[in-house]
């Protein structure tokens, strides 16, 4: 499947102990992410991660993107709720797409660790077989 992993700048740091802790369940799906959450994923974990630009630079638009032509399954942004967002209006874009496809969404390490015991016992299994935009389906 394929995973977007985004954090802002106040939740990089659970996002790599997230990482580092689902390191063997999200070794076996292909990562997206914003540029520097990427970064700090690859430098600290053994994952491959596709990284997209940072998010007040487009990030956050590429991956909704994705998400326009069912290419994206499931979605852990780490938002921080406590500081304002030059890019507020792509966050809110991104997080409506995931809406508009009905894509899994966590905002926070909690609802990610369910979602990634969830993605492990099968139960996103119904993703695979979503037609994509393109006319692919998952394998
Ligand atoms: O701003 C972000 C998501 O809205 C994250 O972007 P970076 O991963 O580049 O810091």
């Amino acid at each position: 499947m394929n995973i977007a992993l985004i954090a802002h700048d106040q939740k990089k740091d659970e996002m790599v102990q997230f990482a580092v802790a689902f390191e063997p369940i999200l070794k076996d799906h292909r990562l997206f992410s914003t540029g520097t959450t990427g970064k700090r994923v690859m430098n600290e974990t053994n994952l491959q991660v596709h990284r997209y630009q940072s998010g007040p630079m487009g990030g956050d638009q590429q991956i909704g993107a994705m998400i326009a032509v069912n290419e994206m399954d499931l979605v852990l942004f780490f938002k921080d709720p406590l500081t304002a967002q030059p890019h507020e209006p792509d966050i809110s874009a991104l997080i409506r797409l995931c809406d508009v496809y009905k894509v899994p969404l966590a905002t926070n390490i909690a609802t990610g660790e369910i979602l990634l015991k969830g993605l492990e016992r099968g139960d996103l299994s119904w993703r695979n077989v979503i037609e994509k935009k393109d006319g692919t389906k998952d394998d």
